[in-house]
Protein backbone atom coordinates (compact mmCIF):
# COMPACT_ATOMS: atom_id res chain seq x y z
CA UNK A 1 0.00 0.00 0.00
CA UNK A 2 2.80 2.48 0.44
CA UNK A 3 3.60 3.47 -3.03
CA UNK A 4 0.00 5.20 -3.07
CA UNK A 5 1.54 7.52 -0.01
CA UNK A 6 -1.33 9.35 2.09
CA UNK A 7 -4.44 7.60 0.45
CA UNK A 8 -5.44 4.02 2.44
CA UNK A 9 -6.39 2.36 -1.26
CA UNK A 10 -6.07 2.49 -5.42
CA UNK A 11 -9.67 2.22 -5.30
CA UNK A 12 -9.45 5.48 -2.62
CA UNK A 13 -7.72 7.19 -5.35
CA UNK A 14 -9.71 6.40 -8.03
CA UNK A 15 -13.12 7.60 -5.76
CA UNK A 16 -11.49 10.83 -4.87
CA UNK A 17 -10.36 11.02 -9.20
CA UNK A 18 -14.04 10.00 -10.24
CA UNK A 19 -16.25 13.01 -10.84
CA UNK A 20 -19.05 13.28 -8.50
CA UNK A 21 -21.83 10.98 -10.78
CA UNK A 22 -19.84 8.43 -11.54
CA UNK A 23 -20.03 4.84 -9.76
CA UNK A 24 -17.94 3.96 -7.79
CA UNK A 25 -14.57 1.70 -8.17
CA UNK A 26 -15.05 -1.56 -7.28
CA UNK A 27 -12.26 -3.95 -7.19
CA UNK A 28 -14.60 -6.96 -7.66
CA UNK A 29 -17.05 -5.84 -10.33
CA UNK A 30 -16.03 -6.68 -14.53
CA UNK A 31 -14.67 -4.60 -16.26
CA UNK A 32 -15.89 -3.56 -19.55
CA UNK A 33 -13.04 -5.61 -21.42
CA UNK A 34 -13.75 -8.40 -18.80
CA UNK A 35 -17.62 -8.10 -20.56
CA UNK A 36 -16.40 -8.45 -24.07
CA UNK A 37 -15.98 -12.23 -23.33
CA UNK A 38 -18.71 -12.95 -20.96
CA UNK A 39 -21.31 -15.69 -20.56
CA UNK A 40 -24.38 -15.51 -18.26
CA UNK A 41 -26.07 -18.53 -16.88
CA UNK A 42 -29.31 -17.84 -15.51
CA UNK A 43 -31.91 -20.07 -13.45
CA UNK A 44 -35.96 -19.58 -14.63
CA UNK A 45 -38.00 -20.12 -11.55
CA UNK A 46 -37.28 -17.62 -8.94
CA UNK A 47 -35.04 -15.92 -10.61
CA UNK A 48 -35.36 -14.70 -13.83
CA UNK A 49 -39.39 -15.51 -13.59
CA UNK A 50 -41.14 -15.13 -10.48
CA UNK A 51 -41.43 -18.17 -8.65
CA UNK A 52 -45.90 -17.24 -8.56
CA UNK A 53 -46.53 -15.84 -11.15
CA UNK A 54 -43.45 -16.72 -13.85
CA UNK A 55 -43.34 -12.71 -14.87
CA UNK A 56 -40.25 -10.96 -16.01
CA UNK A 57 -41.01 -7.29 -16.56
CA UNK A 58 -38.83 -6.48 -13.68
CA UNK A 59 -35.67 -7.92 -15.52
CA UNK A 60 -36.56 -6.32 -18.32
CA UNK A 61 -33.97 -3.17 -18.55
CA UNK A 62 -30.87 -5.61 -18.07
CA UNK A 63 -32.61 -8.16 -20.89
CA UNK A 64 -32.29 -5.40 -23.35
CA UNK A 65 -29.18 -4.03 -21.94
CA UNK A 66 -27.27 -7.87 -22.40
CA UNK A 67 -28.65 -7.78 -25.37
CA UNK A 68 -27.43 -4.46 -27.04
CA UNK A 69 -23.84 -5.27 -25.02
CA UNK A 70 -24.24 -8.68 -27.08
CA UNK A 71 -23.21 -10.57 -24.04
CA UNK A 72 -24.77 -14.09 -24.59
CA UNK A 73 -27.48 -14.91 -21.96
CA UNK A 74 -27.79 -18.54 -21.53
CA UNK A 75 -30.80 -20.25 -19.57
CA UNK A 76 -30.06 -22.76 -16.90
CA UNK A 77 -33.01 -24.43 -15.54
CA UNK A 78 -35.01 -28.10 -15.00
CA UNK A 79 -37.92 -27.09 -17.02
CA UNK A 80 -38.16 -28.82 -20.20
CA UNK A 81 -37.18 -28.20 -23.81
CA UNK A 82 -40.29 -27.70 -24.84
CA UNK A 83 -40.63 -24.69 -22.25
CA UNK A 84 -37.83 -23.06 -23.13
CA UNK A 85 -38.61 -22.79 -26.46
CA UNK A 86 -41.12 -20.63 -26.39
CA UNK A 87 -39.45 -18.42 -23.93
CA UNK A 88 -36.32 -18.15 -25.44
CA UNK A 89 -38.09 -17.22 -28.37
CA UNK A 90 -40.33 -14.62 -26.55
CA UNK A 91 -36.58 -13.11 -25.29
CA UNK A 92 -35.71 -12.64 -28.35
CA UNK A 93 -32.37 -14.72 -27.42
CA UNK A 94 -30.26 -16.92 -29.74
CA UNK A 95 -27.71 -18.37 -27.43
CA UNK A 96 -27.86 -21.92 -26.27
CA UNK A 97 -29.61 -23.32 -23.61
CA UNK A 98 -29.86 -25.80 -20.72
CA UNK A 99 -32.75 -28.16 -19.69
CA UNK A 100 -34.00 -30.49 -17.58
CA UNK A 101 -30.80 -29.65 -14.63
CA UNK A 102 -28.23 -29.99 -17.22
CA UNK A 103 -28.81 -33.16 -18.50
CA UNK A 104 -29.58 -31.66 -21.79
CA UNK A 105 -28.01 -28.47 -23.71
CA UNK A 106 -29.18 -27.05 -27.08
CA UNK A 107 -26.92 -25.61 -29.23
CA UNK A 108 -27.46 -23.42 -31.95
CA UNK A 109 -25.97 -23.56 -35.20
CA UNK A 110 -23.23 -21.01 -34.36
CA UNK A 111 -22.07 -23.15 -31.41
CA UNK A 112 -22.22 -26.30 -33.38
CA UNK A 113 -18.92 -28.20 -34.36
CA UNK A 114 -19.39 -31.71 -35.65
CA UNK A 115 -22.88 -31.47 -34.50
CA UNK A 116 -25.39 -31.34 -37.59
CA UNK A 117 -28.23 -28.96 -37.18
CA UNK A 118 -31.61 -30.13 -37.91
CA UNK A 119 -34.22 -28.22 -39.81
CA UNK A 120 -34.87 -25.79 -37.46
CA UNK A 121 -31.08 -24.74 -36.46
CA UNK A 122 -30.79 -26.43 -33.32
CA UNK A 123 -28.72 -29.68 -31.70
CA UNK A 124 -29.59 -31.35 -29.03
CA UNK A 125 -26.69 -32.80 -26.50
CA UNK A 126 -27.73 -35.06 -23.54
CA UNK A 127 -25.50 -35.15 -20.76
CA UNK A 128 -27.90 -37.29 -18.79
CA UNK A 129 -30.06 -40.92 -18.46
CA UNK A 130 -33.19 -41.03 -20.58
CA UNK A 131 -36.85 -40.32 -18.97
CA UNK A 132 -37.49 -44.04 -19.65
CA UNK A 133 -34.69 -45.26 -17.74
CA UNK A 134 -35.19 -42.68 -14.74
CA UNK A 135 -39.12 -44.16 -14.65
CA UNK A 136 -38.33 -47.42 -14.74
CA UNK A 137 -35.81 -47.00 -11.82
CA UNK A 138 -38.12 -45.22 -10.57
CA UNK A 139 -41.14 -46.96 -10.89
CA UNK A 140 -39.16 -50.53 -9.70
CA UNK A 141 -37.71 -48.98 -6.28
CA UNK A 142 -41.55 -47.57 -5.70
CA UNK A 143 -42.44 -51.41 -6.20
CA UNK A 144 -39.93 -53.43 -3.58
CA UNK A 145 -39.56 -50.39 -1.16
CA UNK A 146 -43.14 -49.25 -1.08
CA UNK A 147 -41.85 -45.64 -1.00
CA UNK A 148 -44.56 -42.56 -1.48
CA UNK A 149 -44.19 -40.33 -4.03
CA UNK A 150 -45.65 -38.90 -7.27
CA UNK A 151 -43.53 -37.62 -10.10
CA UNK A 152 -44.68 -35.87 -13.35
CA UNK A 153 -44.97 -39.53 -14.91
CA UNK A 154 -47.44 -40.07 -12.37
CA UNK A 155 -49.14 -36.52 -12.54
CA UNK A 156 -52.65 -35.76 -15.33
CA UNK A 157 -51.78 -32.17 -17.21
CA UNK A 158 -54.53 -31.03 -14.50
CA UNK A 159 -52.23 -32.06 -11.80
CA UNK A 160 -49.10 -30.58 -13.17
CA UNK A 161 -51.35 -27.24 -13.46
CA UNK A 162 -52.05 -27.60 -9.71
CA UNK A 163 -49.10 -28.25 -8.71
CA UNK A 164 -47.47 -25.37 -10.45
CA UNK A 165 -49.82 -22.67 -11.12
CA UNK A 166 -48.93 -23.08 -15.05
CA UNK A 167 -51.75 -22.63 -17.55
CA UNK A 168 -52.78 -26.02 -19.26
CA UNK A 169 -50.61 -25.43 -22.05
CA UNK A 170 -47.58 -24.27 -20.41
CA UNK A 171 -48.39 -27.32 -17.88
CA UNK A 172 -48.35 -29.50 -21.09
CA UNK A 173 -44.97 -28.55 -21.90
CA UNK A 174 -43.28 -29.18 -18.44
CA UNK A 175 -45.06 -32.71 -18.83
CA UNK A 176 -42.61 -33.00 -22.05
CA UNK A 177 -40.38 -34.78 -20.03
CA UNK A 178 -37.15 -36.20 -21.76
CA UNK A 179 -33.86 -36.61 -19.58
CA UNK A 180 -35.22 -35.65 -15.50
CA UNK A 181 -38.31 -35.95 -13.11
CA UNK A 182 -39.66 -34.12 -10.59
CA UNK A 183 -41.38 -35.66 -7.92
CA UNK A 184 -43.19 -34.56 -4.75
CA UNK A 185 -42.18 -36.44 -1.88
CA UNK A 186 -44.60 -38.10 0.43
CA UNK A 187 -42.70 -40.26 2.60
CA UNK A 188 -40.37 -39.54 5.97
CA UNK A 189 -37.32 -37.80 5.62
CA UNK A 190 -35.52 -41.63 6.57
CA UNK A 191 -37.08 -43.14 3.61
CA UNK A 192 -35.93 -39.79 1.44
CA UNK A 193 -31.94 -40.97 2.47
CA UNK A 194 -32.80 -44.55 1.41
CA UNK A 195 -34.17 -43.26 -1.61
CA UNK A 196 -31.49 -41.04 -2.51
CA UNK A 197 -28.72 -43.91 -1.46
CA UNK A 198 -30.69 -46.52 -3.79
CA UNK A 199 -30.89 -43.90 -6.83
CA UNK A 200 -27.11 -43.46 -6.68
CA UNK A 201 -26.51 -47.12 -6.65
CA UNK A 202 -28.54 -47.10 -10.22
CA UNK A 203 -26.42 -44.03 -11.67
CA UNK A 204 -28.61 -41.60 -10.44
CA UNK A 205 -28.93 -38.33 -8.63
CA UNK A 206 -31.36 -35.80 -6.59
CA UNK A 207 -31.55 -32.41 -6.58
CA UNK A 208 -34.09 -30.15 -4.97
CA UNK A 209 -35.42 -26.82 -6.83
CA UNK A 210 -38.46 -24.37 -5.69
CA UNK A 211 -41.00 -26.35 -5.58
CA UNK A 212 -40.11 -30.44 -6.07
CA UNK A 213 -37.43 -32.82 -6.16
CA UNK A 214 -35.80 -33.88 -9.24
CA UNK A 215 -34.19 -37.07 -10.13
CA UNK A 216 -31.14 -37.20 -13.33
CA UNK A 217 -28.30 -38.83 -14.45
CA UNK A 218 -25.33 -38.53 -12.40
CA UNK A 219 -23.53 -37.53 -15.01
CA UNK A 220 -25.53 -34.46 -15.26
CA UNK A 221 -26.00 -31.52 -13.33
CA UNK A 222 -26.23 -27.52 -13.98
CA UNK A 223 -22.46 -26.71 -13.19
CA UNK A 224 -21.66 -29.94 -16.18
CA UNK A 225 -23.88 -28.55 -18.25
CA UNK A 226 -21.58 -25.35 -17.67
CA UNK A 227 -18.22 -26.86 -18.36
CA UNK A 228 -19.28 -28.37 -21.23
CA UNK A 229 -20.58 -24.97 -22.59
CA UNK A 230 -17.75 -22.90 -21.26
CA UNK A 231 -15.00 -25.70 -23.51
CA UNK A 232 -17.27 -25.26 -26.64
CA UNK A 233 -16.62 -21.24 -26.24
CA UNK A 234 -12.90 -21.95 -25.91
CA UNK A 235 -12.48 -24.45 -28.99
CA UNK A 236 -14.61 -21.34 -30.76
CA UNK A 237 -13.29 -18.20 -29.60
CA UNK A 238 -9.78 -19.53 -28.74
CA UNK A 239 -10.23 -17.85 -25.07
CA UNK A 240 -11.50 -19.06 -22.16
CA UNK A 241 -14.98 -16.76 -21.63
CA UNK A 242 -15.71 -15.07 -18.02
CA UNK A 243 -18.55 -16.57 -16.59
CA UNK A 244 -22.01 -14.98 -14.06
CA UNK A 245 -24.57 -17.19 -12.69
CA UNK A 246 -27.70 -16.54 -10.81
CA UNK A 247 -29.81 -19.04 -9.22
CA UNK A 248 -31.68 -19.24 -6.07
CA UNK A 249 -32.59 -23.24 -5.61
CA UNK A 250 -30.75 -26.26 -3.89
CA UNK A 251 -30.20 -26.88 -7.72
CA UNK A 252 -28.57 -24.09 -8.72
CA UNK A 253 -25.31 -24.56 -5.86
CA UNK A 254 -23.82 -26.71 -8.78
CA UNK A 255 -24.04 -23.91 -11.36
CA UNK A 256 -22.99 -21.40 -8.93
CA UNK A 257 -19.65 -22.96 -7.63
CA UNK A 258 -19.31 -23.43 -11.39
CA UNK A 259 -18.94 -19.90 -12.10
CA UNK A 260 -16.08 -16.94 -11.75
CA UNK A 261 -19.06 -14.57 -10.45
CA UNK A 262 -22.12 -15.53 -8.60
CA UNK A 263 -25.30 -14.48 -7.92
CA UNK A 264 -27.58 -16.42 -5.09
CA UNK A 265 -31.26 -14.62 -5.62
CA UNK A 266 -33.32 -14.58 -2.51
CA UNK A 267 -35.03 -17.75 -2.21
CA UNK A 268 -39.01 -17.68 -1.49
CA UNK A 269 -38.51 -21.90 -0.31
CA UNK A 270 -37.40 -22.42 3.00
CA UNK A 271 -33.90 -24.38 2.22
CA UNK A 272 -31.21 -23.03 3.67
CA UNK A 273 -28.14 -22.87 0.69
CA UNK A 274 -24.27 -22.97 1.42
CA UNK A 275 -22.29 -21.64 -1.20
CA UNK A 276 -18.41 -22.86 -1.19
CA UNK A 277 -16.49 -20.39 0.44
CA UNK A 278 -14.17 -19.72 -1.96
CA UNK A 279 -17.30 -18.59 -5.11
CA UNK A 280 -17.35 -14.95 -5.84
CA UNK A 281 -20.60 -14.29 -4.24
CA UNK A 282 -23.45 -11.90 -4.07
CA UNK A 283 -26.11 -12.67 -2.19
CA UNK A 284 -29.71 -10.54 -3.31
CA UNK A 285 -31.85 -8.97 -0.51
CA UNK A 286 -34.46 -9.05 -3.10
CA UNK A 287 -36.34 -11.85 -4.73
CA UNK A 288 -37.10 -13.19 -8.12
CA UNK A 289 -36.56 -10.71 -11.32
CA UNK A 290 -36.14 -8.13 -9.11
CA UNK A 291 -33.03 -9.78 -7.21
CA UNK A 292 -31.87 -11.09 -10.72
CA UNK A 293 -31.07 -7.12 -11.62
CA UNK A 294 -30.07 -6.37 -8.32
CA UNK A 295 -27.47 -8.95 -8.84
CA UNK A 296 -26.49 -7.44 -12.22
CA UNK A 297 -26.55 -4.32 -10.81
CA UNK A 298 -23.72 -5.92 -8.82
CA UNK A 299 -21.30 -7.18 -10.86
CA UNK A 300 -21.93 -5.41 -14.10
CA UNK A 301 -23.38 -2.06 -13.29
O1 LIG B 1 -38.72 -27.63 -9.10
C1 LIG B 1 -39.11 -26.50 -9.41
O2 LIG B 1 -39.63 -25.73 -8.59
C2 LIG B 1 -38.91 -25.91 -10.80
C3 LIG B 1 -37.50 -25.35 -10.83
O3 LIG B 1 -37.20 -24.71 -12.08
P1 LIG B 1 -35.83 -23.86 -12.25
O4 LIG B 1 -34.69 -24.84 -12.37
O5 LIG B 1 -35.72 -23.01 -10.99
O6 LIG B 1 -36.03 -23.01 -13.48
O7 LIG B 1 -39.09 -26.83 -11.89
C4 LIG B 1 -40.27 -27.60 -12.04
O8 LIG B 1 -41.45 -26.83 -11.89
C5 LIG B 1 -41.69 -25.87 -12.94
C6 LIG B 1 -42.97 -25.12 -12.62
O9 LIG B 1 -42.93 -24.55 -11.37
C7 LIG B 1 -41.80 -26.54 -14.30
O10 LIG B 1 -41.98 -25.54 -15.28
C8 LIG B 1 -40.55 -27.36 -14.56
O11 LIG B 1 -40.70 -28.12 -15.75
C9 LIG B 1 -40.26 -28.29 -13.40
O12 LIG B 1 -39.01 -28.93 -13.62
Amino acid sequence: MARYGVFKSKEAILMLLSPITAIPYRADAMTSSQQKALLVFTDLDGSLLDHATYDYTPAMAWLERLREDSIPLIINTSKTAAEVVVLHQALGLDSPFITENGASIHLPASWCLDETPDERGWADIVLGESYRRIRSVLEAVRATEGFKFRGFGDFSIEEVADHTGLDASDAELAHLREASEPLVWEDTDEALERFRLLLIGAGLTTTRGGRFYHVLGDNSGKGRAIAWLVDRYHLLKGQRPLTLGLGDGPNDVPMLESVDRAVLIRGEHDVSISIAETVQLYTTTQKGPAGWSEGLDHWLG
